[in-house]
């Protein structure tokens, strides 16, 4: 009766929402943890668990022990054997900011009491829960987490994964152990794994947690094993005949046994410990060799984790901090072509405006036709959307589960979209797709100003993509005052005043529109409502003057000649010193140069043959550009770091591997690839590989990034006192 009386203290319309959102919670979890194939991004699915909880707690009526916050995932008929765990698994509570991070921090401090405790920082691996139960040091079964009672027995097919262990080793193994982790699928062979399936005609997976539950839950273990699944280790169930004090110490116990325990675990003292390791792998989280959605922060005592329990779907003593999600789905509405400065014509995918990552994404790089063939998606697909960090948005997979029969594969166009003349491969063999009308095609022009007026070249202020644009494909007049990049310094304010163009956007090359009236913006970029030069322009115009004086390393890299990227541009300069001596070095020359090579001299070569490219230097001479290196060998000034050798690895925080290079290379240094015993200083940064483990063997002095600053700031010598410790 009690219960009658309260559930009339629910709203009709509560009620109403809270079974519908139920029932979308519950289905969302059939389609992920059985078919892996899950129809929401989990961002979205939190969110609608997170709406059902807060209804819950506006009318605790409604939180039933049958509700889906109450419960870990849920327990279905699938086509595995059911298995018992000894231990229950359970989920984590999360934590999405840092208020309610201090209030479970606040609760452990309340509940414990005593000061002298620790938390256990990991990573949270974005995967698969699995339960191995080892007795007596044989893994003798392999469950996932199911309900958290009772999981699916894939014992076959865990076995097929060589992170794990089939024995364990050591003295003293205990009688009984169940080890808990997580399987997971790495990023870089997604996309393989796909082009494979894709081939074999099967359904490509959405993500990597998808591949990941999808290899493992194989009938067949022999698919399983054909997936390069790795395992990370990040708790313990039931025990038998040992007792471990601390978690950490227990993960070190763990590891001597052969088990693949975690590398990125800190134990620290308190919340702001906590803090800097959230904060740290927030910043560092692609330099993990996992995907990480968050970081799970742990009780490290393990008495006192069981003063404070667990409730019905997770235990008190730990929370999961969630990072900002970086997949979401969206629907891909088109596959488009884009022209790039080099001719290179490139899918693109077009798809329904979603934020990811803080911006709103409406287009992601699809490479070229192979990609999008091995991709597996189709016009129509619901799509999973990757932003990571900077990185430009892309698409990881289809939701092959939701199509319908409308979706429609993309077809490679055979001209090109902005100048209709016929693609083809650069050289036989290439897959990327070229338009050859280097000189006339608009887009390539387009493009090849504004990276010639960009950051990387003449770095010209005031001069954008609009005025790329304007200045080379204006609706007036019918002749633009740009026909190739020779005429780039001879502009007038008279040829700016009349033009009215478009504004493209420059991800996509299509026209933006007025969000109220939906119409093509068309601007008079260069003249005001007077039609005189507005402020900008004529700033534009003495800053073209000023970038006469860039540095040869600079205009040569905006002529945009193939493989001639800034880094090149700089070997070029200081070998031969002029445009001139480039233009009359021979390819055998060239070659020679250090950083140049083979593939680049041949690329010169081409370049300086073709008339209208000659015409442009000549008329970029007469205008009065800088074509020369002004220093010559004598007084060019100090080169504290000549006769160095330095190889740079890994990912720096303040440099890119270009301007790494770019600093040593200006101070002397040579900059190699490969480490041996003439290397003299090996810079390391996030994720090195094998280069940093050469080095080590070498001998070589390394550099972390701080050493590297010592070094570009104080020299070789100041260096080597703070290369880090060799193994002994
Ligand atoms: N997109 C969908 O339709 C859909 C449906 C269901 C669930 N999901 C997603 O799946 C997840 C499921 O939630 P959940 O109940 O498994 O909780 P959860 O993933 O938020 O946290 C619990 C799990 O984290 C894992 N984990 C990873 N690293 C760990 C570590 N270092 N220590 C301890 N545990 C670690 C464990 O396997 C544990 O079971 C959520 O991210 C949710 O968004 C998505
Ligand atoms: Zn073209």
């Amino acid at each position: 009766m009690a219960g009658e009386q309260q559930n009339a203290d629910v709203p009709a319309d509560a009620r109403e929402r809270h079974k519908h959102l139920a029932e979308q919670v519950e289905e969302h979890r059939f389609r992920y943890y059985v078919n892996d194939q899950p129809a929401v991004s989990d961002a979205e699915f939190d969110r609608q668990l997170r709406a059902l909880t807060e209804l819950e707690e506006q009318y605790p009526p409604l939180r039933t022990p049958d509700s889906p916050t109450q419960k870990v995932a849920g327990q279905y008929e699938t086509e595995f054997t059911s298995v018992q765990h000894v231990e229950r698994m359970l989920s984590l509570d999360n934590a999405f900011d840092d208020e309610e991070l201090a209030a479970w921090a606040e609760r452990v401090a309340k509940e414990v009491g005593a000061p002298g405790y620790h938390f256990l920082c990991e990573l949270k691996v974005d995967g698969l829960a699995v339960n191995l139960t080892y007795e007596h040091g044989r893994l003798t079964r392999a469950a996932t987490r199911g309900d958290g009672r009772v999981g699916e027995d894939i014992t076959p097919n865990v076995r097929t994964i060589s992170d794990i262990p089939e024995r364990l080793h050591g003295d003293d193994l205990p009688a009984l152990v169940e080890i808990r982790g997580e399987v997971f699928f790495p990023m870089e062979e997604f996309e393989k794994l796909n082009a494979r399936l894709v081939e074999a005609g099967e359904k490509p997976f959405a993500n990597p947690r998808n591949a990941a539950a999808g290899s493992l839950r194989q009938k067949d273990p022999r698919v399983t094993a054909t997936r390069p699944l790795h395992m990370v280790v990040h708790g313990i169930g039931a025990r038998e005949g040992f007792t471990i004090d601390c978690l950490s110490h227990a993960y070190d116990l763990l590891r001597s046994w052969g088990l693949p325990t975690a590398r990125h675990n800190k134990v620290v003292e308190g919340l702001d410990g906590v803090r800097e390791f959230i904060r740290y792998y927030g910043d560092h989280r692609h330099s993990v060799e996992h995907e990480i959605d968050g970081v799970v922060v742990k009780l490290d005592e393990v008495p006192l984790q069981g003063r404070l329990g667990s409730t019905s779907r997770a235990p008190r003593w730990a929370i999961a901090w969630k990072y900002p999600p970086e997949e979401v789905n969206s629907r891909l509405i088109d596959i488009r072509v884009g022209v790039g400065r080099t001719g290179r014509v490139t899918p693109y995918a077009q798809v329904e405006p979603v934020t990811v990552a803080g911006s709103e994404v409406e287009f992601a790089t699809l490479h070229n036709q192979d990609v999008v063939r091995a991709k597996g998606v189709l016009i129509g697909d619901t799509v999973v959307l990757r932003k990571a960090g900077d990185v430009i948005p892309e698409i990881l997979g289809p939701v092959a589960d939701l199509r319908d029969g409308t979706e429609r594969p993309f077809t490679m166009p055979a001209e090109c979209p902005e100048c209709g003349t016929p693609l083809k491969p650069m050289k036989e063999g290439d897959i990327d797709l070229r338009c050859p009308n280097a000189r006339s095609c608009p887009a390539q022009l387009r493009e090849r100003i504004y990276y010639l007026a960009g950051r990387k070249c003449l770095d010209i202020e005031n001069f954008g993509y609009v005025a790329a644009t304007a200045l080379t494909q204006p609706l007036e007049p019918s002749e633009p005052p740009l026909r190739d990049e020779g005429d780039l310094f001879d502009l007038t304010v008279d040829q700016l005043l009349p033009i009215r163009s478009y504004v493209l956007d420059p991800d996509s090359g299509l026209p933006k529109r007025d969000p109220k009236t939906g119409e093509e913006k068309i601007v008079t970029f260069f003249a005001n409502k007077q039609g005189e030069a507005k402020k900008n322009t004529l700033a534009m115009l003495d800053h073209i003057e000023a970038a006469k004086q860039r540095p040869l390393a600079r205009v040569l890299t905006g002529l945009s000649i193939r493989h001639v990227g800034p880094v090149a541009a700089q070997a070029l300069a200081r070998e031969f010193r002029s445009i001139e001596r480039i233009e009359a070095a021979t390819e055998e020359e060239l070659a020679q140069t250090e950083g140049v090579g083979p593939t680049i001299a041949a690329s010169l070569k081409n370049w300086f043959a073709e008339e209208w490219h000659r015409e442009i230097v000549r008329k970029w001479r007469e205008a009065g550009v800088r074509m020369e290196e002004e220093s010559t060998g004598e007084d060019e000034g100090p080169r504290p770091l000549e006769g160095l050798t330095v190889v740079v690895t890994g990912t720096l925080e303040h440099h890119t591997r270009d301007n790494a290079k770019e600093a040593l290379q200006n101070q002397g240094a040579k900059v190699t690839g490969s480490v041996s015993k003439k290397t003299s200083f090996v810079v390391v940064g996030d994720n090195p590989g094998s280069k940093y483990d050469k080095a080590m063997q070498a001998k070589v002095p390394v550099l972390d990034e701080a050493g590297f600053a010592v070094l570009l700031e104080q020299g070789a010598d100041a260096a080597r006192e703070v290369a880090l410790p060799l193994p002994e």
